[in-house]
Parts: structure tokens; sequence; C-alpha cells
């Protein structure tokens, strides 16, 4: 496993003593966790002998390996070196960093304990590869607990970490943090703009949880949505180039949202620029909207240019499946290279999925034909189809964003953004500013939703202006609203998120 891959958005922690996990298996609750959205494991078990920990690790590894997740040991080095599995997790009191890196070898995963600035900056310099910040909250899981401290804490030990040039190095909180206080946790820990909690960690609210994956979902959403401000943060302290080689209609609207965003665009079409461009740091937007044999040539070659350079690309595959060329087109463009984010409206990802179905043959409407769980399906296949595991953004009354394995809902928005055209084009835009800016975060899934939300509550916002009466008066104002959204965010003011309407879906496995 490649560490600096690592998600640590939603890290459970197992307890096995009846009182959290009551007369349930452990395995099951893991398991059901990580369908659920968990993103890394920790077995911490204080109390088994040492060959039923070795039992219960390696059933655990079976089960994180088949989704792909890391799992740690708490603690118990041997047992993490007897099992093979993808690192440890250490605390201040246990086994010395150093001597854990020699059992394992510099390729698995060390996690420590920090529960002030000293032991998080010691923790750094010792080569630690995340940190697990607490104990946020009083819990009666832990009860040997020696300081808690607060999200004030928190931000304090992310802010040292910053000045003393540990921007970079993960961290998650963990201690009395559930569902409900996640989001506000991830919000009040901020150390804006330099550094942010990458997840938060749990025992009891997965673990005792009568259905851990509802409870994985509950806490997934809550955690992308707290993670919102430090997406929109990193976009105004990047402002990250926005390449657009996009259709004629939308040019001047979408270089004005990607200002408006915190973005700097340019609408630059000639493929020959695009190996400079992608070396500036930003993203590239791909979109079919006016499409020739000409400007297609230039997709994939600037496409390629991006892939290179290792910037992300978006692709909007606008019409796709209109028309018979259009169809060939997105083929064309799918198999010339990578994509970061596939943005389009069901039919789009219809074609995309390239599977004969009526809503392909019904026309070029693009409102919703499908139920929900049936779009989460579809935009899940899609991106696992995908080699590169593109994050699909399906856009409708109800957006879906699915990385392949977390599917996410979000039901904001305004129907004024039905009635201007390009808005579609300019959430494409739009996006292709958030993932430029996150990309060190390794979390398009999270650019992509921070992308939607600022969209759509812009869009709320302004539609309910007393200024704006229809959709002439609404893009002025929907400009406005989201160079406001940026500039509340910047100074810390996220009361706008409060109204963020977003749900994990659960999605059938196929
Ligand atoms: C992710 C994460 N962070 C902190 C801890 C606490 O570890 P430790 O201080 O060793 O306490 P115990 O877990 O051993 O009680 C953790 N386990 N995971
Ligand atoms: C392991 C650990 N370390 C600090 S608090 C804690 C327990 C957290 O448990 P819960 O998530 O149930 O509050």
């Amino acid at each position: 496993m490649d560490k600096s891959k690592v998600d640590y958005s939603v890290y459970l922690v197992t307890d096995s003593t009846p009182a959290i996990l009551g007369t349930k298996d452990l395995v099951r609750v893991v398991e059901a966790a990580v369908r659920g959205g968990v993103s890394i494991v920790q077995y911490r078990d204080k109390h088994s002998d040492r060959q039923t920990a070795v039992q219960t690790a390696r059933k655990l590894l079976e089960v994180t390996r088949r989704f792909g997740v890391p799992l740690l040991v708490n603690d118990r080095v041997d047992v993490a070196v007897e099992v093979g599995c993808e690192g440890v997790h250490i605390g201040q009191d246990d086994m010395a960093y150093e001597e854990a890196r020699k059992l394992l070898g510099p390729d698995k995963i060390i996690g420590v304990t920090a529960s002030s600035v000293d032991e998080a900056l010691a923790a750094c310099k010792a080569g630690a590869d995340y940190l697990g910040l607490g104990t946020v909250y009083a819990t009666p899981t832990k009860k040997d607990t020696k300081s808690i401290i607060g999200p004030s804490g928190i931000r304090s030990i992310l802010q040292a970490l910053s000045s003393a040039g540990h921007a970079s190095i993960p961290t998650v909180c963990i201690g009395g943090i559930n569902a409900r206080n996640a989001t506000a946790v991830l919000l009040e820990s901020s150390a804006a703009p330099q550094k942010s909690l990458d997840g938060i960690a749990v025992v009891s609210a997965l673990v005792a949880a009568d259905d851990p994956a509802a409870a994985a979902r509950d806490l997934l959403a809550k955690v992308v949505t707290g993670r919102v401000p430090d997406v929109l943060r990193a976009v105004a302290e990047a402002t990250p180039l926005s390449h657009n080689m996009t259709n004629l209609v939308v040019q001047n609207f979408a270089a004005n949202v990607a200002l408006a965003v915190g973005a700097s665009p340019i609408m630059a079409n000639y493929a020959e620029e695009a190996a400079d461009l992608a070396k500036l740091g930003g993203a590239l937007v791909i979109n079919m909207g006016t499409v020739t044999p000409d400007g297609l040539k230039n997709h994939i070659q600037a496409i390629q240019a991006y892939n290179a350079a290792g910037g992300p690309v978006v692709l909007d595959p606008v019409g796709a499946g209109a028309t018979s060329i259009r169809r060939s087109a997105v083929q064309t463009l799918l198999s010339s290279g990578k994509f970061t984010i596939i943005k389009g409206n069901e039919r789009e990802i219809h074609t995309i999925s390239n599977t004969s179905s009526a809503i392909v043959q019904r026309g070029v409407d693009s409102s919703s034909t499908l139920s929900i769980p049936q779009r989460a399906a579809l935009a899940k296949s899609v991106s696992r189809s995908t080699g590169g595991g593109a994050v699909v953004v399906l856009t409708g009354k109800t957006d879906i964003v699915s990385d392949g394995v977390r599917t996410l809902r979000i039901d904001n928005g305004h129907e004024y953004l039905g009635r201007v055209t390009g808005t579609g084009c300019t959430l494409g835009t739009t996006l292709s500013a958030m993932v430029a800016a996150f990309r060190g975060k390794k979390s398009p899934l999270v650019a992509a939703v921070a992308g939607l939300v600022m969209f759509e509550i812009a869009a709320e916002r302004a539609g309910v202006r007393d200024d704006v009466r229809g959709p002439g008066t609404f893009v002025p104002a929907f400009l406005d609203e989201l160079s406001a959204l940026r500039e509340e965010t910047v100074r810390g003011d996220v009361k706008w998120l409060a109204g963020a309407k977003v749900e994990a879906v659960e999605v059938e496995e196929e």
C-alpha cells in the first residue's frame, strides 16, 4: 500500500469489550462500517491473548484487503508484524517510535498519539506517518485519558505543526466524536488556511451502533461537509489555474465563475500550450459542448499533457449521446487518458456507462428518469469502469457524487440554475478549481462535493434575493454570491454551511 495515498477521513478504531461491541461480531461490524465509508481501520484490543489477537487481526485483514483500506494494530507491534497488516498506532506510553520502525520497516504506517504541541512536534521529528490528536472530549470508551483538549487544543497543535513546517502530515482527532458533532469539530479545529484535520477517528460511534454501515455513512457525510471550507480556503490560498477548453457559449461566464470561486481562469483551446500550462499547478476542463474534429484533437493532446504532468482533468461530456459523433467523441476522449472528475447529467453519464438503455434512446431531455438508488449505482459503476478511478458527478435536482467506493447525494440548488445557459459548464470550471487546489489532500471526492455545495448554495442565496426577478438578474447575483461565499469562508464565517444537504447513499454491491 502506498502510504502517501492513505485516506484518513473516517477512521474506525475497534473495541471488543461487551460494553461497546455488545453481542455483535467484531469482524461483521468492521465489514459493515467499511461498506458504509470507513477509510482506515485500527484493531484495538487491550484484553485478548496474543493468539486470539493474531487470529482476529487476520480475519480483519481479510476484510480490509477486500475493500482496499489499510488495517493498523493498536500498541501490539508484534501482532502487526505477524499478520503483515499495513502498520500500527502507538501512544505516548507504548513502544518507542524508533523501535516500532525497526520492527516494521520503512514501508509500514506508524501513527502516533499526540495530546500537546510538544508531543506532536516530537512525533513528526521522529518520522510518524500521521498523528492521532486528542482526547477531544471526555469519553467513557477511554477512562485513562490524561488530557481533554477540545477543538481549541486541536487547533493549537495544527497551528504549531504548520508553523514548524509540518503542514503536510495527516492528522485525525479522537475522543467523543460522533455524527452529531463531527462537522463542528472539523470546522472548529481548522487552523485556516495552512492546516486542518484530515479526518476523525471514532470507536463507539461505529462499534456500538446497531447498524454500523448506516452509522458510517452518516459520519462520512458529516466529515465531508466539515471539510468543505478547507477546500474553499485552499482555492483562495492557491488561486489555481483553471484551464478551460470549453464551448463557444460559456467562455465569458465560465471565466467569471472561475474568478468568483477564487481561481485564475485561462480559456485556451490551442493544445500546443497545454504542456506549459499543465506545469502551473492548475487543472484542465475538457468541455465537449461545441465538438469539432479539430477541437477533439486539441482535447486529446491537452489531456495527455495534464496526465503527464500529474494535473487534474475534469471531463464535461456535454450532449454525449445526443448524436453519434458525440457518442464516439466521448469514447475517444475516455480512451485518450485519465480523468479526475467526470461531470454530466443522467443521459451523459449513461452514455459513458456504455450500456444500451431506454434513457439513451429517449432524446436530449436531461430531466431525471432514474430513481436515486439507480442514479447512485450508475455513478458508482461509471467511476469504477474508468480505470483511473475518476470521481463521477451526476448532476440533477439531486446530485450524486461517487468515487467508486463512497457515494454521496447533494440536494442543494435553485431552479434558476436550469434556466440559464452554461450553468452546468461553469460547474465543471468550479470543480476544476476545487480539485486543483485540494490535490495535495488526495481527495477529489471531497473537492467535488465542496464545489457542488458552494455552487448550489450560492444559487440558493442568489435565487431568493430581492433584486433577482428572473434568470437575467440571477446571473450577476449568482456571481456575487459565489464570491461572497469565498470571502465569508476565508474570514472564518462558515454559517452558510449549515444549509448544506449532503448525505451518503447506500449502493448495492454488484
Ligand atoms: C487514531 C488514534 N489516535 C489516538 C489513539 C489513542 O492511542 P493511545 O494513546 O495509545 O491510547 P489507547 O488507544 O492505547 O487507549 C488511537 N488509538 N488511535
Ligand atoms: C482510543 C482513544 N484515544 C483517545 S479517546 C479514545 C477513545 C475514543 O472513543 P469514542 O470514539 O467512543 O469516544
